[in-house]
């Protein structure tokens, strides 16, 4: 009985996923780290041209089913990741995948804004330089002048590229990171409370620039701030104590969730 119901539970979710414009798909998606279990069976997709946030008190699981979307968990020595992600239907664990190139398609920006030491012009030309993106110097200067365009940032650093990326502001740094990431031309974007460390007006830069990258790419954000889920998301995923509560239009979740347990996070009554 239980194994028909779950078939069946199975399908519908398979049916329902197969209707919708998904980017990546992750099913019954579990992480270990040692013998600790860190995610329990998520299922959970990534829609095109979305930016879909994920929430949930600390220690939740957000950033580790993050990092599973681009293979970072592979660089923690004890992780081990088991069930299924996919991107545009490809399987990100298949042999075949080279994990450098799912990292520059599915790109990454940290917490903490993190330029290489190097001058604004190489931590944007450096990505497509290693991948080949570039013909000519001309086409690796136009490549980094688009980038850092996309990023808003080309007007403030255009007459100092030779200046080093570590020189710039907090917000500016973290706007360079994005530059870098967009610079290999991503089709996802991962965000892991990239604007933590920011000021608000440089927080507001970030977030207005999400929205304007969202015509291009897929982005998915982790982030503390309800306010910040609620201006920036148009989908909303709840994790809690490493299962995913339920995942919805960010509207709906922020007036109507259907889990006690995402209106009471929402409310500030736990996390
Ligand atoms: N490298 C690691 N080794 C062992 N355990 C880990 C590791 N990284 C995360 N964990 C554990 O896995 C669980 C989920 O952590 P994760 O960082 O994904 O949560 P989170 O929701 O992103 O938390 P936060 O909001 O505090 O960043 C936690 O119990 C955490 O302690």
């Amino acid at each position: 009985m239980n194994v028909l119901s779950d078939a069946a539970a199975e399908k519908a979710l398979v049916k329902k996923m197969n209707e919708i414009d998904y980017k990546m798909i992750g099913q019954d998606v579990s992480v270990y780290y040692g013998d600790k279990r860190a995610l329990f069976d998520v299922n959970l997709g990534v829609r095109n041209n979305t930016v879909t946030a994920l929430i949930g008190p600390s220690g939740c699981g957000k950033s580790t089913f993050l990092r599973c979307l681009n293979r970072m968990n592979d660089t923690i020595q004890n992780a081990r990741v088991t069930g299924r992600i996919t991107l545009d239907g490809e399987d990100i664990h298949d042999p075949s995948i080279d994990v450098v190139e799912l990292r520059a398609r599915v790109g990454m920006v940290f917490q903490k804004p993190n330029p290489f030491p190097k001058s604004i012009y190489e931590n944007v030309a450096y990505g497509p330089r290693i991948h080949g993106l570039a013909h000519s110097k001309a086409d690796l200067d136009q490549i980094v002048e688009s980038s850092l365009q996309r990023a808003g940032l080309w007007n403030e650093v255009k007459d100092r590229l030779n200046e080093a990326g570590t020189g710039l502001s907090g917000g500016q740094q973290q706007r360079l990171c994005i530059a870098r990431a967009v610079a290999v031309s991503p089709e996802v974007i991962l965000m892991d409370e990239p604007c933590s460390a920011l000021d608000p007006i440089a927080t507001a830069r970030v977030e207005e620039l999400i929205h304007e990258l969202r015509t291009n790419y897929s982005i998915v954000i982790v982030t503390h701030s309800m306010q910040q889920a609620a201006r920036v998301s148009q989908r909303t995923a709840m994790f809690h104590l490493g299962h995913l509560v339920e995942e919805d239009d960010t509207d709906k979740m922020f007036t109507n969730p259907n889990d006690q347990r995402t209106q009471d996070y929402i409310m500030g009554r736990f996390g």
